[in-house]
């Protein structure tokens, strides 16, 4: 009788256990979607800040981009006046530039100013020609550029880098005169004020034109109102002579536009 009352008892405690239990369930279920819900929130804070990374680094690029292209219009803004070479070398000190077309007499004319004797040419030059000379009171940097076809591009390029242009040419080779006219407007269109300088060489030759057909044929009264231009009859004649006076005169005037240009 009381083991049959003591067992009615323990069914009454069983619903109470089952109830217990349920309970106990359910909060390690309502854990589990807490727990699910934090670390979906994680998740979504992730994915936000990673949304604003983004964002911003989208940002900083435009900006970039902006900038670059203020950039690119300056530099387009300046090269109006000045085109600039994409090899210049900023830091590099500005050169007497020398140029002309082939055979013209350039490096024979620079290694006379060089050495204070005439001395002739014996190849052409292939690329560059660089030439120190020293005077009393200044040191000049000559460069030299080949003239013919394939260097010719590189003439411009070498242009905002220049001092003054010393522009050489063959006064005998009349044919050819108007294309070394048509050479020495291209670069001086590129710059309204950088001091020219040209050797109307050959001077000994007796089919050579006066230094007056000279400044004709090269159309140099309509270089620019506020350029300096100078025009000297050369020769380098015979080899080991002292070079004439008209070259030392132009010697003297190239150290002096070349320091007021400094
Ligand atoms: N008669 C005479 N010949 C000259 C004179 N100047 C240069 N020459 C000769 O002309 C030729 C060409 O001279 P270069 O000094 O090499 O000419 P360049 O302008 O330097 O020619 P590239 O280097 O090819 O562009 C050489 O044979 C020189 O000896 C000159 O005043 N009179
Ligand atoms: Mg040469």
């Amino acid at each position: 009788m009381e083991r049959a009352k003591e067992k009615k008892r323990e069914k009454g405690k069983e619903p109470e256990k089952e109830k217990m239990r349920g309970k106990g369930k359910e909060k390690e279920k309502r854990k589990e979607v807490e727990k699910k819900k934090s670390k979906e929130k994680v998740k979504e804070k992730e994915k936000e800040e990673k949304r604003s990374k983004e964002e911003e680094k989208r940002k900083e690029q435009e900006t970039e981009k902006e900038q670059f292209k203020g950039k690119e219009k300056k530099e387009k803004d300046n090269n109006s006046i000045l085109t600039k070479p994409p090899l210049e070398p900023r830091e590099k000190n500005k050169q007497i530039l020398v140029l002309g077309l082939d055979g013209a007499g350039k490096t024979s004319v620079l290694h006379s100013l060089a050495l204070n004797r005439v001395q002739h040419s014996v190849a052409p030059t292939h690329g560059f020609n660089a030439v120190c000379i020293n005077t009393e009171d200044s040191q000049m940097e000559f460069l030299e550029i080949g003239g013919s076809e394939p260097f010719r591009s590189y003439w411009e390029m070498y242009l905002s880098r220049g001092l003054l242009l010393v522009f050489v040419v063959d006064s005998a080779d009349h044919n050819r005169l108007p294309e070394a006219k048509k050479h020495l407007h291209q670069l001086i269109g590129t710059n309204p004020i950088l001091p020219l300088v040209v050797f109307a060489n050959k001077q000994d030759l007796e089919a050579a034109y006066r230094i007056t057909d000279i400044h004709e044929a090269l159309a140099l009264s309509e270089v620019g109102n506020d350029r300096k231009v100078f025009l000297f009859g050369t020769q380098v004649t015979e080899n080991g002579s002292e070079i004439p006076s008209a070259m030392q005169d132009a010697r003297d005037l190239i150290a002096h536009l070349a320091a007021d240009m400094q």
